[in-house]
């Protein structure tokens, strides 16, 4: 067993580190009090080649492992949730979706853009009565012969209006249930297509979360990823590697609120001695050191697992269960150590932790992890 990164994931963490620091840090209160895109700091990324980070080099792509990933996404998290969650999405849902799934020609036309950085990609499963349970997709995809027609509303999709390209899962013969959903590549400025208001959000404020519309869009059938009816497994397999990049970003969610938590305590005066010499402080900060360090090696499991070619539905759905629990304690308890200091935005922990609750929610919530846990625990 190895517990020790590699030099290139030592490298590639500094590289993260060092952006996150220089790049993400100096507007991160700025850009969430204003729900302010990070539109330029996204395209550093696409040249840092973290917009598609697992992509074989073939398509545009970096060629990193699912480690790598991980530790991108928790050094991009300690500082900036908001960002970390557009390149969550454009790796782990849409770039990983389209190289595993896609065919030649799709790759070709829209993997090559979205893994360099210059087109960003979204994915559109939820809708606004199918969250949890996704085989109740209403949006349609009608069957026309060499194109589908798809109506229906996508909810809270994130990259909503900065996407280029939409993966949109429609039922196409709801006689089927899930084995008659379809996942559709979308094109921006398709006809019939519009993108509803900008959600105004508790945490990652910074992301872009709409709800879209489709009337009557015309999809041509060589946008189909697989075989018909292949939309519902599709969305499925891609989640699991998606749960990975959840994971690590509320590793890092949790990791940036410990960080600021040990230095407050150092500096944090109180009865004549640091807060850090006060035991009471001294257990929280232990306590989320321990958490912390369970989710991280969740995460590089999953990532391992995936990185071997092993299953890892049930490892992904550990560590996004267990780092999102940590990422929500954690920041709870540095808003405490922090006094009221950690109330007021200059603190950034107060961020931290609004940005940590959706991490229990999206991309299956604490609960529907604990039912694909459970499944497999009683296979
Ligand atoms: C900021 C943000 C960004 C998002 N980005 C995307 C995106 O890019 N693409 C996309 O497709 N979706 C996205 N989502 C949607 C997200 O994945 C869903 O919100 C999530 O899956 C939960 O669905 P829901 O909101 O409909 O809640 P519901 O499914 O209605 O759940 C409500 C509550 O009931 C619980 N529950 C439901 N079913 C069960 C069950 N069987 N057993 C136990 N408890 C259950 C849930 O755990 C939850 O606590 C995003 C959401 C947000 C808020």
């Amino acid at each position: 067993m190895q517990f020790e990164l590699t030099e290139e994931h030592l490298m590639i963490r500094q590289a993260a580190r060092d952006f996150a620091h220089n790049v993400l840090k100096p507007g991160v209160i700025e850009r969430d009090e204003h729900q302010k895109f990070p539109a330029e700091e996204i395209r550093q990324l696409g040249e840092l080649g973290f917009l598609g980070m697992m992509v074989s080099p073939q398509y545009g792509g970096s060629g990193m492992d699912a480690i790598s990933y991980s530790i991108v996404m928790e050094e991009l998290s300690k500082v900036d949730a908001s960002t970390s969650v557009v390149v969550s999405v454009n790796n782990s849902l849409v770039c990983y979706g389209l190289e595993k799934y896609g065919n030649e020609e799709q790759k070709q036309k829209f993997l090559v853009p979205l893994a360099q950085g210059q087109k960003i990609g979204a994915f559109c499963l939820s809708e606004p009565e199918a969250g949890s349970d996704a085989t109740s997709q209403r949006t349609t995809a009608i069957d026309m012969g060499d194109h589908y027609l798809v109506n229906g509303t996508k909810n809270w999709i994130t990259n909503g209006s900065t996407a280029s390209t939409y993966i949109v899962m429609a039922q196409t013969d709801a006689s089927k249930k899930h084995k008659g959903i379809n996942a559709l590549i979308v094109e921006k400025g398709m006809e019939g297509f519009t993108v509803g208001a900008k959600e105004n959000k508790l945490g990652i404020r910074g992301s872009d979360t709409h709800s879209l519309m489709f009337t009557d869009v015309k999809v041509p059938k060589e946008n189909r990823i697989g075989e018909d009816g292949f939309g519902f497994k599709f969305a499925m397999a891609t989640l699991e590697g998606g749960r990975i990049g959840i994971a690590s970003q509320a590793l890092g969610i949790a990791s940036g609120a410990y960080e600021l938590s040990v230095q407050y305590a150092k500096e944090r005066k109180a009865f004549g001695k640091t807060i850090a010499d006060l035991q009471a402080i001294q257990f929280k900060l232990a306590d989320m050191a321990t958490e912390i360090e369970a989710a991280r090696l969740l995460c590089y499991r999953a990532a391992w697992l995936k990185d071997n070619g092993l299953p890892y539905a049930q490892a992904a759905s550990m560590a996004k269960l267990f780092a999102s629990e940590t990422a929500m304690r954690t920041t709870v308890e540095a808003v405490q150590i922090h006094g009221g200091y950690g109330f007021v935005k200059e603190y950034h922990v107060e961020r931290l932790m609004r940005d940590a609750k959706i991490t229990q929610i999206y991309e299956g919530t604490s609960e529907i992890q604990r039912i694909v846990i459970s499944r497999e625990v009683l296979r």
